[in-house]
């Protein structure tokens, strides 16, 4: 299959140029955001909005910028430019790696219980974050060390859920995970999402999956950055200019 898209005309620039129009229930809004380390330019001139229960999905080549955004849109990293949220947003961050060693003789349930302590959450959060994501108590009892891909991102995604986020950033949900694995995951995100009322920005290099579930687009890499509806901005056009060579992708049937 090929990617179905609007032609090289559409308006696929729309947010460098001019900021996306502030409406009703806009829970972020990104205007020339732009991030250095040292005299290296990582970000220039990222805008873009993302309205309440939507999915926005951050796409781009490796090295483009994708997880310094996301850190910068939590307050981890220095910008320039202006993120506003809207007023009592809470987020949920779930990183790309953890800096943490899968071999400590620490338990699933230990780790959700850690952030219920460090977020001030009930107790029954930890399980409450543990159903919605579908992880067996058993499995949460094992040491995370034994954990599959597939369990550890869901562990990973009900850390991110207890004291439950209004929104939630999710840096390569699929990392570590294979294919069939990759499509339940996204699955139970966008249950959760729906369960929940959550508002989704996640990065992510799973093209067919973004085209899916992605309300919105934001594609970094070479030239300016790009947004829009993901039959704007994936076409073959785009993402061979964004990503600098022609990335294949397969769009799955609903
Ligand atoms: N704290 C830091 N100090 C210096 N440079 C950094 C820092 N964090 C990120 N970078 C650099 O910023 C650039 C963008 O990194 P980032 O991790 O955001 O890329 P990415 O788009 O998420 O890539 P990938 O798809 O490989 O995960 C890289 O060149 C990286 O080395």
């Amino acid at each position: 299959m090929r990617p179905a898209g609007a032609g090289p005309s559409a308006p696929l620039w729309r947010i460098a140029a001019a900021p996306y129009p502030r409406e009703v229930g806009t829970v972020v809004e990104v205007a020339h955001v732009g991030v250095s380390f040292g005299r290296t330019e990582v970000l220039r001139d990222v805008g873009f909005a993302v309205a309440e229960g939507t999915t926005l999905a951050i796409i781009g080549p490796n090295g483009s910028g994708k997880t310094v955004l996301l850190r910068a849109l939590i307050g981890a990293v220095p910008h320039r430019g202006t993120i506003r949220w809207a007023p009592g947003t809470r987020t949920g961050y779930v990183p790309q790696k953890l800096d943490i060693e899968r071999d400590l003789p620490i338990t699933g349930e230990d780790f959700l219980r850690a952030k219920a302590a460090v977020a001030r959450a009930p107790a029954q959060d930890v399980t409450r974050a543990r159903e919605l994501v579908e992880l067996a108590a058993d499995v949460a009892r094992k040491p995370i060390g034994v954990l599959s891909g597939g369990q550890f991102q869901r562990l990973l995604l009900a850390f991110a859920l207890v004291g439950r986020p209004t929104v939630l950033l999710f840096d390569e949900p699929t990392a570590g995970v294979d294919e069939p694995g990759q499509e339940q995951l996204y699955e139970t995100i966008h249950r959760v999402q729906a369960r929940e009322r959550l508002t989704l920005i996640l990065v992510s290099h799973e093209l067919s999956l973004v085209y899916r579930y992605a309300t919105e687009v934001l594609c970094l890499g070479r030239g300016r950055p790009c947004f829009g509806s993901p039959k704007e901005v994936l076409t073959p056009e785009t993402i061979a200019e964004m990503y600098g060579t022609p990335v294949k992708f397969h769009l799955h049937d609903r």
